[in-house]
């Protein structure tokens, strides 16, 4: 049974026993926003990330979902890529193409993926681009609140450090409020060319999800959401400024990660 509860403003929680119970969890959560979202304009826009996260996606290939799900009204993005080619084992793209896209029914042309053949700045400016004509065509609906798309799901995993898509503790794409899309050429976990979503993006989505999973994201996830004594204050842990301004925010997790959290030690 997983341990649920809602924090004041860091969004749910959910604690899973094990790896298993988290994945159809977390299925469930994403073919449920995928029907809400075709019920309510047409279209399901679903961004994605690399990691553990497109394993624990697994089942969505898988029955019931595989038949359940409207997969020709799914528009599929990334909130980061790797600036290598589409073949790379490095490639988000790749592993989401391997791992799910290939096996279900989304049209090739919904799946919105970075020019494998440019420089990471103009690969960049070349998907902000792709993703403000879908804006225009409201393919992607616009933010009420923000100049930004307002994705549908916004799925991402955490690193140990706090990282959040390509956003890094201290790097200055942390701070890029004007563009939707930045790059990296420097990132601290290889490889270091990279694209991002910015935050006001990952901020503008109707619901973002983080997943984090294992001993080793214990510490992040307790600095993430747990209301912090001023020694532990870290402004700029990635994750922690992961803050929909009109969206919901998730964060789907097993023990080992949920361990140092406050609300799963009173709990025990
Ligand atoms: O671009 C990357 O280097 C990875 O995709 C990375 O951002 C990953 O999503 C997190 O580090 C969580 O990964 P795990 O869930 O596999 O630990």
């Amino acid at each position: 049974m997983a341990l649920t509860w809602t924090h004041k403003d860091r969004g749910e929680i959910r604690v899973h026993e094990n790896l298993e119970e988290l994945s159809i969890d977390l299925v469930d959560y994403i073919a449920e926003i995928s029907e809400a979202s075709i019920k309510e304009h047409g279209v399901f826009c679903i961004v994605l990330s690399g990691g553990s996260l497109i394993n624990l996606m697994g089942k969505l290939v898988e029955p019931p979902y595989n038949k359940i799900v409207d997969w020709a009204k799914w528009y599929v993005f990334w909130a980061d890529e790797r600036v290598v080619g589409k073949n790379h084992d490095d490639s988000n793209y790749k592993l989401a193409k391997e791992t799910l896209l290939s096996k279900v029914n989304v049209f090739p042309r919904h799946i919105c993926s970075i020019n494998d053949t440019v420089s990471a700045e103009d690969a960049a400016t070349e998907y902000e681009f792709a993703i403000r004509q879908m804006v225009k065509t409201r393919t992607v609906i616009a933010s009420e609140n923000s100049d930004c798309p307002r994705f549908d799901l916004i799925l991402l995993g955490m690193g140990s450090d706090g990282h959040v898509a390509s956003l890094f503790p201290n790097h200055p794409a942390l701070e890029v409020k004007d563009d939707w899309v930045t790059f990296l050429t420097d990132s601290p976990k290889p490889p270091p060319e990279r694209i991002t979503f910015t935050l006001p993006v990952i901020n503008s989505a109707a619901s973002v999800v983080v997943v984090a999973t294992g001993e080793s994201k214990a510490n992040a996830v307790h600095l993430a959401i747990d209301d912090l004594t001023s020694l532990e204050t870290s402004p700029s842990l990635p994750a922690r400024l992961v803050q929909p301004s009109s969206g919901n925010l998730i964060w789907f997790m097993d023990k080992p990660a949920g361990s140092k959290l406050d609300g799963f030690k009173f709990s025990e």
